[in-house]
């Protein structure tokens, strides 16, 4: 199975960009903060998240991300212990996943790919960027955060000037109509490479 990453900072568009994928061209997608998520409500990862972020991280039996998020999102070496608790979960459910999936290939739609390390096992990496005021304005418009929240995990991504070298494919996504034309080349040039291999 050929895998894709796809990533961006926050708010750059990655997620709309991968639904545009599944909708217009039928690839299956893996939302890996959505998976990510499901995981940390299972009985495995829930014992070390209490024991780094306290009893308080689950609210009725179930992921209390506000409160989560307050947490790591200011303090970068709480954030990389819950990355070390989760990311390996994700890692080995996404791999499942793959081997139920019948496509030409797969992508899988994460927030983190380079930064820890998760490009490496991919085939390709698609990375979305967009100027950092646009992210911002549109991270104000989708949801309740504020200013501060969205620097507050800017700020523990890397920028695009240093993924831009290490992505295969890039899209810059300012005017949908003209990032679904990149999307759809690098879908036909996939689809090239795998008949050429
Ligand atoms: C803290 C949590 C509960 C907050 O949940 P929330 O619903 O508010 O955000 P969600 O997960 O949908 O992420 C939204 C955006 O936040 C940013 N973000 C999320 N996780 C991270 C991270 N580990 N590092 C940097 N930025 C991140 C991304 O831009 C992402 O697209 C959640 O983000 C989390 O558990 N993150 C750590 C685990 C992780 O890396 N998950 C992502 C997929 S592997
Ligand atoms: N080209 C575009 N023009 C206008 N609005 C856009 C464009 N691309 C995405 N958006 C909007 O911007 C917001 C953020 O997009 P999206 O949720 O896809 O980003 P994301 O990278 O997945 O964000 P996050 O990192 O927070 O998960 C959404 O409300 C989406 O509809």
């Amino acid at each position: 199975m050929i895998t894709v990453g796809i990533t961006g900072g926050i708010g750059s568009g990655k997620t709309t960009i991968a639904k545009y994928f599944s909708s217009e061209f039928g690839i299956p997608v893996y939302y890996a903060d959505i998976e990510a998520k499901a995981l940390m409500n299972t009985e495995a990862l829930r014992k070390p998240i209490i024991r780094l972020l306290g009893k308080a991280s689950y609210r009725g039996g179930e992921l209390d991300r506000k409160y989560v998020a307050d947490k790591v999102f200011k303090d970068k070496d709480l954030l990389e212990k819950l990355n070390q608790i989760v990311h390996p979960a994700v890692g080995k459910h996404f791999k499942n996943w793959c081997a139920q999936q019948d496509a030409p290939y797969v992508l899988k739609e994460a927030a983190i790919l380079f930064e820890n390390g998760t490009a490496s096992g991919l085939d390709y990496t698609i990375l979305i960027t967009a100027p950092k005021k646009m992210r911002i304005h549109r991270v104000l418009e989708r949801d309740d955060s504020t200013v501060e929240d969205i620097e507050n995990r800017m700020n523990k991504q890397w920028n695009d000037a240093k993924k831009i070298p290490l992505a295969d494919f890039i899209i810059e996504n300012i005017e949908l109509d003209n990032s679904k034309l990149q999307a759809k080349n690098i879908h036909r040039q996939i689809l090239r490479d795998r008949v050429n291999t």
